[in-house]
């Protein structure tokens, strides 16, 4: 009998198909490829140019986009720094699962808060939570605002926007950094590049 959270009288089940017997099926290493950073920073951009690549390859993965978790999984969910924390929670839970499963889950999430990515670092094993900081200028992000919504926090009309009213953190250890090159940005293959070798070489795209 055990004791987890808000449930008492719990038992873990096992299930007869394991984690490596499913790596082995697709020949591939279940992992997170977390993506942080601010709005407009690339996040989804980069998100879809890897998965694009790693499906060319022959390799399975599944993007969970924040914006379009909120639109289901996390729509009771606001922005303020408790409703952040939360999104993330079930975010890196959700993310544990597909890397079980043996995917290459690709989460893109602004996931501001450090102690709030860490949580979801600390659930998997160390190697298997690769984070990817897009260090992109708020000023660039701004110029971009492909939303409109800079532009709104700006005249106050959203309150707490990442970058303007509400902190972004960076990342003090991650394990991947995009960054302007001589003040351009990397182009998407190039920067999708840069992920889809650290996997390659880390030994993530084979079994
Ligand atoms: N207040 C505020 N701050 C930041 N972002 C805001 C806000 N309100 C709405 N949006 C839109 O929501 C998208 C971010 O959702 P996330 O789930 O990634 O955010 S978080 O990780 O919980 O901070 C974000 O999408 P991206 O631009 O793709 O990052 C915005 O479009
Ligand atoms: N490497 C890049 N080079 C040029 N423009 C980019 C690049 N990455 C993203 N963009 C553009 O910047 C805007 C924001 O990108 P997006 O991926 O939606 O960011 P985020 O998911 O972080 O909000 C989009 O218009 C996108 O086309």
């Amino acid at each position: 009998m055990s004791t987890v959270g808000n449930s008492t009288n719990i038992f873990w089940q096992e299930c007869p198909v394991g984690r490596a017997e499913r790596q082995k099926l697709l020949n591939q290493k279940g992992c997170v490829l977390w993506i942080t950073g601010l709005s407009g920073s690339g996040k989804s951009t980069l998100a879809c140019t890897v998965g694009r690549e790693l499906h060319s390859k022959g390799k399975l993965s599944y993007i969970l986009d924040g914006d379009n978790l909120r639109h289901g999984l996390n729509r009771d969910l606001g922005f303020k720094a408790e409703d952040r924390t939360e999104n993330i929670r079930r975010v890196g839970e959700v993310a544990k699962l597909f890397a079980d499963a043996g995917l290459i889950c690709i989460a893109s999430l602004i996931s501001p808060y450090r102690k709030d990515r860490d949580a979801c670092r600390a659930m998997l094993p160390d190697a298997n939570f690769i984070e990817v900081f897009m260090n992109m200028p708020l000023q660039l992000c701004e110029e971009r605002d492909a939303k409109g919504l800079y532009k709104l926090a700006r005249a106050g009309k959203i309150k707490g926007f990442t970058g303007i009213d509400d902190p972004y953190e960076p990342p003090l250890n991650c394990e991947i950094e995009i960054q302007q090159k001589d003040g351009v940005c990397p182009s998407p293959n190039d920067m999708a590049g840069d992920v889809v070798t650290y996997l390659e070489e880390k030994g993530f795209l084979q079994y």
